[in-house]
């Protein structure tokens, strides 16, 4: 049998006549550069089948698009010229194209203290879409971080409040005794209860964006919030961290307001859509707050 006669069951035509919104593959192994960096990657690539009459698309036209992202640079006008290799690919079946590329990128760290530093991944989505020449791209970025609960340092706080009129209530003030108190776990008997906590952001960009802003974004979500989970740590770096977190309380409410405002600084940033979960240590259920926000038609917030 040769190439001629194999059957090509994609090309007949199709018993029930429906169009369909997306058909591709998912979950397609991709080696991608973000920032020079070499990442492994999986993508979700699609077009929607506006011919009801035609029994399939072409999956193997969309697989070998992919090996355009191989050896650049991933950016928006990439992203494009991939998309619209999809859709040239399919002329007169489709005419809207879809691409997700979900990856860890990684990032090196450095620590609060100490000349140390390490590497941290943050898992994140790239979903491209062309739909009747209009091209959007969006950006989902998971960050973690350390939130202190303010209600538990409140009524930490008063207990340690207590204890020292316990202590000191009927006896004259010595200042090497409140410090050593102070210093000693009899005098601090409460602590606040932290926990590690996400942020799951989701960026749409503005159309005439020319680079990705992954790491700009990921640095105001992270200087928003304050107190990012860390990486090489000494005790010097761990007490600074103690001092961030206890300069820094907040609920989840605050970590989705910090966001809100930070995010929408960026001009890169079309629309917002956040998530902040705060996996409480008080409780087995978590803490939760969304936000959401779109650029007016003037540019402004
Ligand atoms: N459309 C479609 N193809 C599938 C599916 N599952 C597996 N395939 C296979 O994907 C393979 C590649 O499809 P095509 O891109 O149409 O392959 P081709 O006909 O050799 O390539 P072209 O000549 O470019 O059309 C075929 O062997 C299909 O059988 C499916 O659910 N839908």
């Amino acid at each position: 049998m040769n190439a001629l006669t194999l059957p090509d069951i994609a090309a007949q035509a199709s018993r029930q006549a429906l169009p369909l919104d997306w058909v591709g593959m998912c979950g397609i192994a991709l080696p991608i550069l973000i920032d020079g960096q070499r990442l492994s990657a999986k993508a979700d690539a699609g077009v929607s089948l506006d011919d009801g009459e035609a029994r399939g698309i072409h999956m193997s036209r969309l697989y070998l698009a992919l090996e355009m992202l191989e050896q650049q640079d991933l950016q928006p006008a990439l992203l494009r010229q991939v998309l619209q290799r999809f859709l040239d690919s399919h002329e007169g079946l489709s005419s809207s194209a879809y691409l997700r590329i979900h990856t860890d990128l990684l990032l090196k760290r450095p620590a609060l203290v100490s000349p140390l530093s390490g590497w941290k991944t943050y898992p994140v989505t790239i979903e491209a879409r062309l739909e009747k020449q209009m091209f959007h791209v969006e950006l989902k970025i998971d960050v973690t971080y350390s939130s202190t609960c303010p209600c538990s340092a409140a009524l930490a706080r008063q207990l340690i409040q207590q204890q020292f009129v316990d202590h000191f209530g009927n006896k004259s003030l010595q200042h090497e005794d409140v410090l050593a108190w102070l210093g000693s776990a009899n005098g601090i008997v409460a602590t606040p209860h932290s926990q590690r906590s996400s942020a799951l952001l989701q960026v749409h960009l503005q159309p005439d964006v020319q680079a990705l802003p992954l790491t700009a974004l990921i640095d105001q979500a992270e200087a928003a919030l304050g107190t990012a989970v860390q990486t090489a740590v000494k005790r010097a770096d761990e007490q600074a961290f103690a001092l961030a977190n206890g300069q820094n309380l907040m609920f989840c409410e605050d970590a989705a307001r910090r966001l809100n405002l930070a995010l929408k600084r960026s001009d890169a940033v079309q629309a917002i859509q956040l998530k902040v979960i705060h996996a409480e240590s008080l409780h087995a259920h978590d803490a939760v707050a969304e936000s959401h926000w779109t650029r007016g038609a003037s540019g402004t917030p």
